[in-house]
């Protein structure tokens, strides 16, 4: 390692490249090959993507395919530290992400809209053409869909593109229908036609997965491996450190090699566009190595001034779960209409007698008024009433609150709506993780400024705001009325975390402080696209405040994070913004 590619249209050192391109994208990864993809097909125009990473026979999470970065300590955590995942090899994170395929719900993605600040197309209809244009969902086999009564929806789905989404088969399992059906039966729980419809409830999901070579189906497979386009190429092993610009238009970028010291940085032309797409951690990087950031950090850096843009590594978002409300089964339950003979025997003979008849995977997705019917208008008024400074970092500026307030307004309203997702449980049982996917704590990604090429400083500021605590207690409380009452009652399953004498709200939140880790490896919201008065970065085209010819395409754009696994979205985002980059840049 580095692994060679098989591909001519590959290149590993700066005197391969041209000098100039009409588009060059900075990260080779899930939006980055994307959108190059997108750019490149008609034939006309040369693209260079620079990627950091190398290629790799190899997908999945393995350090050697990762950046090695751990956070800050958390305070709102108790002090601990966490590992920050994040793919670095041809495809990007879509390389190494646990494959599940999911999209958020109708009013997270109108949130974008609001927080737009007026006519913008970015709303659930605006990305419905993209989540199509994006992926093609193979539907699940006959013999699958009548096993687990899987519905499906092709309204929400498309047939072109090579990134595909479908139902795995895992072996059989003992009890997952039982856990299917009780999860149906708890109050409020909504079964939608099709986890794409952009609704909550419980649904059987496919996974990134290639439906005939049952591989990992990524951005490389997707967007690269059968392109071999002459106007297309690749840089990889190398890392992009700055912008160059002419005033404040962008003409190309510096880069470095990944791995000799001694080589000088070398530059490549961008004649028509430079395209951001290194990733919610290191997209804010390469702008405030550029001069494109909060002022008082660039100074503190000795790094001039191009554009004051405070937002640049603020409004950091993530999941955050807690990995196990553990549970045994007094009796363990078994489906009615289970072959137990098939079951017992060896898994290969499971497979080979069930060929597609496995369970897919399952999830189920809940608002916050199923989650907590009770406590749900306590939380958003407790919430809506807070001083919105009272809980960010001490470092934000008006503009930067005022965009706060905004997303306070619209996501005090989302809490009492069972549209967008807070708690998700992929069930497997008994008990299990569980994950809050709207945390109201806003994190930093930021440089330190006394290595500006050093790894960035992560800070998930998890738990800052108090109400993310409140939230996970609640959702504790869900899981546990689960697996004891309704259908799973007859059951008797004994907890062991937290515990039986684990009780009161208190309890349970000091608990979760112990248990919560901050990020399920989706990070988002680094450059957003919100107005530049609310502390934006990029505006409704992507493109960055104060310059021209810089477009953003990545997860850190996204304002607020969607209640769901994130690579579906980005691709949605990367086919937009290839359209607004085609039709801004005369494409034809
Ligand atoms: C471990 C893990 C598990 C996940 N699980 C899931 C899941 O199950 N389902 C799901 O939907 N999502 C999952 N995600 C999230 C999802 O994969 C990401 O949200 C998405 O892929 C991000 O796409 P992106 O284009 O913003 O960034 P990336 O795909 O990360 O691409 C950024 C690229 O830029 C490169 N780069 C960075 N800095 C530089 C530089 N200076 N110069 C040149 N190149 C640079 C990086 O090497 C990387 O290849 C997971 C992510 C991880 C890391």
């Amino acid at each position: 390692w580095p692994t060679t590619s098989p591909y001519t249209n590959v290149k590993t050192r700066a005197e391969q490249i041209e000098a100039e391109y009409d588009y060059v994208i900075i990260g080779g990864g899930t939006s980055g090959l994307t959108v190059g993809d997108r750019l490149s097909e008609n034939g006309k125009y040369s693209v260079l993507a620079i990627e950091y990473g190398y290629f790799d026979t190899q997908t999945g999470m393995n350090p050697k395919r990762m950046f090695n970065i751990t956070s800050k300590p958390q305070p709102g955590l108790n002090d601990r530290t966490f590992p920050v995942g994040i793919g670095c090899v041809v495809g990007g994170s879509s390389c190494v992400n646990g494959q599940v395929f999911l999209r958020g719900t109708k009013e997270e993605y109108n949130a974008w809209e609001t927080l737009g600040g007026g006519n913008s197309t970015w709303n659930w209809e605006g990305l419905l053409p993209y989540f199509k244009k994006g992926i093609t969902l193979s539907p699940p086999e006959p013999v699958q869909a009548k096993n687990y009564n899987i519905t499906y929806d092709m309204a929400y789905w498309g047939t072109t593109s090579k990134i595909f989404g479908t139902f795995g088969t895992n072996y059989l399992q003992p009890y997952i229908k039982v856990l299917y059906n009780a999860m149906k039966n708890m109050p409020g729980i909504a079964v939608p036609v099709d986890s794409g419809a952009g609704e909550p409830g419980l649904y059987w999901y496919p996974i990134s997965q290639d439906p005939i070579k049952y591989e990992r189906s990524y951005a490389r497979s997707g967007h690269w491996d059968d392109l071999n386009r002459g106007n297309y190429e690749m840089l990889v092993g190398a890392k992009v450190t700055n912008i160059l610009f002419d005033g404040t238009t962008a003409t190309g970028v510096t880069f470095t090699s990944r791995n000799s010291s001694d080589t000088p940085p070398a530059q490549v032309k961008a004649r028509r566009q430079v395209i951001l797409a290194a990733g919610a951690v290191h997209t804010p990087q390469i702008l405030m190595r550029s001069g494109i950031g909060p002022s008082p950090l660039l100074k503190d850096a000795d790094i001039p001034v191009l554009v004051d843009l405070p937002g640049v590594g603020s409004n950091f978002q993530d999941h955050s779960y807690i990995r196990n409300i553990a549970y045994s089964w007094g009796t363990t339950p078994t489906d009615s209409d289970l072959d137990l003979e098939l079951f017992n025997k060896p898994r290969d003979i499971i497979a080979a007698r069930a060929p597609g008849g496995g369970a897919p995977s399952l999830a189920a997705m809940i608002g916050l008024p199923v989650v907590t019917p009770d406590k749900y208008e306590a939380l958003a008024q407790a919430y809506e009433s807070q001083d919105p400074a009272a809980y960010l970092p001490s470092n934000y500026e008006e503009t930067q609150i005022e965009g706060y307030k905004q997303q306070q307004k619209v996501w005090a309203k989302l809490m009492r709506s069972t549209n967008p997702v807070f708690l998700e449980i992929m069930l497997h049982g008994p008990g299990g993780a569980i994950q809050n996917l709207h945390c109201m704590s806003r994190g930093t990604i930021l440089m330190d400024p006394k290595d500006p090429d050093g790894e960035m400083q992560v800070d998930y500021r998890a738990a800052s705001n108090p109400v993310d605590v409140d939230v996970m207690v609640e959702m504790i409380k869900f899981m546990r009325r689960y697996m004891t009452t309704g259908d799973l009652a007859q059951y008797e399953a004994k907890e062991s975390l937290p515990g039986s004498n684990i009780i009161t709200d208190s309890e349970l939140a000091a608990w979760a402080k112990e248990q919560i880790i901050p990020s399920v490896y989706h990070p988002i919201g680094t450059a957003a696209k919100m107005p530049r008065e609310w502390g934006g970065v990029v505006d409704e085209d992507l493109q960055v405040y104060g310059t021209t010819n810089l477009t953003i395409i990545d997860a850190s754009i996204m304002p607020t994070i969607v209640g769901a696994t994130t690579s579906m979205t980005v691709y949605a985002v990367a086919e937009k913004a290839a359209d607004i980059i085609k039709a801004r840049t005369g494409w034809d």
